[in-house]
């Protein structure tokens, strides 16, 4: 049930930020994108996350959470399911099955058959996510490319999420991503900011997330990197 295999484009909602004033998460919801994911790594508490589900989940689209801590994960009808990182060049076991095993250890309600992993690699050191999980960033598109095929072929991960939180990656980096992966889908996130940045991305990635925009900008500019993000992937299937 791979439900991300359709996906262009994800808004990614931070339980911690506001939206621009005026806007509404139905606004979100109607800028084109295919999934609504909600996380973030800092300020996250179950109520936030909670909040953000309930108002999200009225809307026809998918809505996942993404935890960045077992403490984060709420559980509701609102909402499709679970994406949960494990992150292939964490510099700490926590962030690779630590997290995992406590989670199981203390939740008795987790739902596995909406319950899917992402094999993270994150890219930018200034993220508080690689603070957060001691990342090893400094990668060259090898070593990306090495990572992405450990998780695809090693450990069977369906979906592969580079990670540049913040900043507009290396497409270097993001193609040989996207270039050894037999079926696993490919995920790009950072700094995505308007149309060309969304395209550039999409060109290499299967899916594009954009996080920072929709609190930063709002609606408008969401609307063009979904417009971005298709028109590659036209491109793409006409060649
Ligand atoms: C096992 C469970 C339930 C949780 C652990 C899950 C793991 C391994 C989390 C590691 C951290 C991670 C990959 C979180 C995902 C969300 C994410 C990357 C948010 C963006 O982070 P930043 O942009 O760096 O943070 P802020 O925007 O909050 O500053
Ligand atoms: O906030 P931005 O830089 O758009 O990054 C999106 C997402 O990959 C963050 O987890
Ligand atoms: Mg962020």
């Amino acid at each position: 049930m791979a439900n991300w295999a359709d996906w262009d484009h994800i808004v990614k909602i931070d339980p911690d930020k506001t939206l621009v004033e005026g806007e509404t998460y139905e606004d979100v919801a109607a800028t084109g994108t295919d999934a609504i994911e909600v996380g973030g790594t800092t300020g996250m508490t179950e109520e936030k996350m909670k909040r953000v589900v309930d108002a999200c989940g009225k809307y026809d689209i998918p809505v996942y959470i993404e935890p960045s801590n077992p403490a984060s994960v709420v559980h509701s009808d609102r909402h499709d399911g679970y994406l949960i990182p494990v992150v292939m060049n964490a510099g700490d076991v926590t962030w690779i099955t630590g997290a995992h095993k406590e989670w199981i250890r203390i939740d008795d309600a987790i739902d596995w058959s909406r319950t899917f992993t992402e094999a993270y690699i994150v890219m930018n050191p200034d993220a508080s996510v690689a603070a957060y999980t001691q990342a090893d960033c400094d990668l060259d598109a090898d070593e990306v490319a090495a990572y992405a095929e450990a998780a695809e072929h090693l450990l069977g991960q369906e979906i592969v999420y580079v990670e540049y939180s913040g900043m507009l990656g290396d497409t270097e980096k993001v193609a040989a991503a996207a270039d050894i992966l037999d079926d696993a889908t490919l995920f790009y996130g950072g700094g995505i900011h308007d149309y060309d940045s969304a395209r550039t991305m999409a060109e290499h990635a299967d899916t594009i997330v954009v996080g920072d925009l929709v609190h930063d900008e709002g609606v408008d500019a969401v609307r063009e990197t979904v417009e971005g993000a298709q028109d590659a992937h036209a491109a793409t299937a006409d060649r």
